[in-house]
C-alpha cells in the first residue's frame, strides 16, 4: 500500500506478459528519442524521417510531437513556464508508457527549460525502469530558424502579438549532457535524411534495434 501525488491507499498490480516479452515479440528494445530544439530547427521533420527510417526497416515507433499533443492530452496548457513544464511532465510520463510498451518512442517538442528535461531523465531512470533515453539536440542558429518561419509565429512575436515566445522574449536553455547534437557544418544544415541516419546508428549502437 502506498501514497503517490494526491493519491492514498493505492497498490502496484504486476501483469504477467512483462516488457521483456513484448520486446522479444517486436525485435527491438523500448525506448525514448527526445528532439528538443528551437520552433523552426526542423524537430517534426527530423522526428517524421526517423519514425519512417525504422517503420522501413521493421521497426515500431511512435511520434509524440509538442505541437500535435497541445489539440489533446495537453490541450489545457499555455507556454508560461508552469504549464510547459507540466507539459514536459505529462510527455515524459507517456513516453516512458510507450518505452514499456516496447516502442520507440520520438518525443519533439521546444522542451525549453534544463531543469524539465533533467526531471524527465529522472523519471525515465526510475528503479523499476531501466533510462533508455537519447536527447538529440538540434543546435540550428535562432537567425536560421527566424528564417524559416514556416507558421509565421517568430513574425508575429517580432511584432509584440505572441507574448512569451522561445528564444525571442523567453529562454531557450541549451542542454550540456544531450545524447545527440545536430550542427550545420560550414553553414549547411543535414538534410532529414542524414539527421535520422545519425539517430538511427547511435540506436544501433546501444543494440536497440534488436531483442535484448
Ligand atoms: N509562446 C510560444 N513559444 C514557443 N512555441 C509556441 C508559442 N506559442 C505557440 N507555439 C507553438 O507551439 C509549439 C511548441 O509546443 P511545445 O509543446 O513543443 O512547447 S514546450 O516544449 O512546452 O515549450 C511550437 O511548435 P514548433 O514550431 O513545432 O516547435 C509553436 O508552433
Ligand atoms: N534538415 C532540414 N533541411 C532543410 N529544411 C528543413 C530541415 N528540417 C526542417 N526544415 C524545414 O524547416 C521548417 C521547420 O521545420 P519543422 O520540422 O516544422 O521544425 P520544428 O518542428 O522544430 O518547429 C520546415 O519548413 C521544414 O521543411
Amino acid at each position: 500500500m502506498s501514497t503517490v501525488g494526491n493519491s492514498t491507499n493505492i497498490f502496484w498490480h504486476e501483469c504477467p506478459v512483462g516488457k521483456v516479452d513484448r520486446q522479444k515479440l517486436l525485435n527491438q528494445q523500448g525506448c525514448v528519442v527526445w528532439i528538443t530544439g528551437l520552433s523552426g530547427s526542423g524537430k517534426s521533420t527530423l522526428a517524421c524521417s526517423l519514425g519512417r527510417t525504422l517503420h522501413s526497416r521493421g521497426k515500431l515507433s511512435y511520434v509524440l510531437d509538442g505541437d500535435n499533443l497541445r489539440h489533446g492530452l495537453n490541450k489545457n496548457l499555455g507556454f508560461s513556464p508552469e504549464d510547459r513544464t507540466e507539459n514536459i511532465r505529462r510527455v515524459g510520463e507517456v513516453a516512458k508508457l510507450f518505452a514499456d510498451a516496447g516502442l520507440i518512442c520520438i518525443a519533439s517538442l521546444i522542451s525549453p527549460y534544463c531543469k524539465d528535461r533533467d526531471a524527465c531523465r529522472a523519471l525515465l531512470s526510475e528503479n523499476f525502469f531501466e533510462a533508455r533515453l537519447c536527447y538529440v539536440f538540434l543546435n540550428m542558429p535562432l537567425e536560421l530558424c527566424e528564417e524559416r518561419d514556416p507558421k509565421g509565429l517568430y513574425k508575429l512575436a517580432r511584432a509584440g502579438k505572441i507574448k512569451g515566445f522561445t528564444g525571442i522574449d523567453d529562454p531557450y536553455e541549451p542542454p550540456s549532457n544531450c545524447e545527440i547534437e545536430i550542427t550545420q557544418k560550414d553553414g549547411i544544415c543535414p538534410t532529414p535524411n542524414e539527421m535520422a541516419g545519425q539517430v538511427v546508428s547511435y540506436l544501433e549502437d546501444k543494440g536497440y534495434l534488436e531483442a535484448q
